[in-house]
């Protein structure tokens, strides 16, 4: 997705929540500045193209769709999803994270050669500082919800989930396959909630300009609020 098309949908999102556009582009220049010394990650060397990709969210139901995860010919975690799936086996291609809740599983990842997605935000820029030069830069894709710059990059999304969706798609994908996404979790407190309510906005669009149907979806599309000026 290009930034034209993201940007009026970024722009509701800032709004809803009251966050500052100005903070996202400190976050992604203090990201970029981090890693300017650096090759980062080549997203196209995951050759995303044509694949079968699972994107796995942290809800209760992950482990339920682990099998699912391992069927496809790639799988994306979102944050504390990629610790699950590693518990129980299944390997992660890719992790998606904000920093806000496992650094050192990212850390970790990058050490074992596997690209991580990290997201520079207004609200995370100590984590940001504190863990991303400790990584390994070449495992490391920057990126950013505000404009793109040179180095950093904005495939569009809001959450770690939802952006590892829209990571997959802006590299070709051929098809989606969600795991571990629990719209209606009980468990979540109300900022999150909101959140997932954002997510779900967002697979919604997405699934539309794809021409695919997510099964994630499946019985919740007619209470779902289309996003701002679909195209
Ligand atoms: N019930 C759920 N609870 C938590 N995450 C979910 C759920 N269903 C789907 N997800 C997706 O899984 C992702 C990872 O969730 P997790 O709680 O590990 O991370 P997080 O760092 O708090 O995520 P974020 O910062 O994006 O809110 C979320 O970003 C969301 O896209
Ligand atoms: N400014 C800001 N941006 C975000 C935030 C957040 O808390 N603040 N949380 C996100 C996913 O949890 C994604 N983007």
């Amino acid at each position: 997705m290009d930034f034209d098309t993201w940007e009026p949908v970024y722009t509701a999102i800032l709004t809803d929540f009251g966050y500052g556009r100005a903070g996202d582009e400190r976050a992604r220049d203090r990201l970029g500045a981090l890693l300017s010394d650096s090759e980062t990650y080549r997203p196209a060397n995951l050759a995303l193209g044509s694949k079968a990709v699972a994107i796995a969210g942290a809800g209760p139901s992950l482990e339920r769709g682990a099998d699912r995860a391992a069927d496809a010919d790639v799988v994306l975690a979102a944050s504390t999803a990629a610790d699950r799936l590693r518990a129980v086996g299944v390997a992660v291609d890719c992790m998606v994270t904000d920093l806000d809740k496992n650094p050192e599983t990212a850390r970790e990842f990058t050490e074992s050669e596997t690209p991580v997605l990290v997201h520079a935000h207004g609200d995370n820029v100590p984590a940001v500082e504190d863990h991303v030069p400790t990584y390994d830069p070449a495992f490391v894709v920057p990126t950013t919800q505000a404009a793109p710059t040179d180095t950093v990059h904005n495939f569009g999304g809001f959450t770690d989930g939802d952006r590892a969706a829209f990571f997959a798609d802006h590299f070709g994908a051929d098809s989606l396959r969600f795991v571990g996404w629990d719209f209606d979790d009980p468990d979540v407190n109300p900022e999150k909630r909101r959140k997932l309510q954002w997510a779900e906005r967002l697979l919604h669009w997405l699934e539309l300009r794809r021409g695919e149907r997510f099964g994630v979806l499946d019985g919740r599309r007619d209470s779902i609020t289309p996003v701002v000026s679909p195209r």
